[in-house]
């Protein structure tokens, strides 16, 4: 399970993020909502160490973690799949899953049969380059490339953003599938209201760089916490 509390953020001299406290358990969809600018992808870049958190704790499975780099925080298990998905458009799909590989000792450097099963698609395509793919391919490839290191949490920052929308069930699907395996807490932001609502167990709704409501979705009332999440 992954614990942060009191997490706090700052770009420069202003303050993003006031004392987030959120709980992510293995086997588990946590879904971080909330409208654009209230912090969503700054409380996942804290999470992956992308960007250094100012004050809070954060631990995983009772281990806590520092104020690591995105590098360390990979090797104690939290995989990143940042907004945008930043795969490298020039490496193939082969090479962008192997780019995953320097964070595993060498004896462990394949990819795992595993993630063909997860992601067909990408062993078919696996010599085709990472710009060519479609956007929901290059999801899939981002997913996968963050899977190759076995996480322990799953950080996905707004899987669905600029995807069509038949393919988005696509990407619903792989999580659904993540999930069921029961190994791995994943934390995801989404706007898609119905799409976060039919993946998620759990849920942190931000504003304005706060917790404005949290909780287990069998505890929140479907229609307060849409309200919740609407401009
Ligand atoms: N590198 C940065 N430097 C300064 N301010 C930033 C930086 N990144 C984000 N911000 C500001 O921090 C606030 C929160 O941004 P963040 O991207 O975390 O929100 P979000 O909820 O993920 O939004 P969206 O849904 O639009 O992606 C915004 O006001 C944004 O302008």
């Amino acid at each position: 399970m992954l614990e942060c509390q009191g997490l706090t953020l700052h770009y420069g001299g202003s303050q993003i993020l006031h004392g987030i406290d959120l709980q992510a358990r293995a086997g588990e969809v946590t879904c971080v909502m909330g409208t654009n600018g209230v912090g969503k992808t700054s409380l996942m870049k804290a999470l992956a160490g992308a960007h250094a958190r100012s004050d809070g704790t954060l631990r995983l499975d009772g281990e806590e973690l520092g104020r690591l780099p995105a590098q360390a925080m990979a090797r104690k298990g939290l995989g990143y799949v940042p907004q945008g998905r930043m795969i490298f458009p020039l490496l193939t799909v082969r090479e962008n899953l192997e780019t995953g590989f320097a964070l595993l000792p060498r004896t462990e450097r394949r990819v795992p049969d595993e993630i063909y099963e997860l992601f067909p698609v990408l062993r078919d395509m696996g010599h085709r380059r990472g710009g060519d793919l479609s956007g929901g391919q290059q999801q899939q490839l981002a997913i996968a490339r963050a899977m190759i290191t076995r996480p322990k949490v799953l950080l996905l920052d707004e899987p669905t953003e600029g995807i069509q929308p038949n393919i988005i069930q696509q990407i619903g699907r792989v999580i659904a599938l993540l999930k069921a395996r029961g190994d791995v807490a994943i934390v995801l932001v989404e706007q898609y209201f119905d799409f976060a609502y039919g993946l998620a167990d759990a849920f942190c709704v931000l504003k304005r760089g706060q917790v404005a409501l949290a909780g287990r979705k069998a505890d929140l009332d479907r229609e307060v916490l849409k309200q919740s999440v609407s401009v």
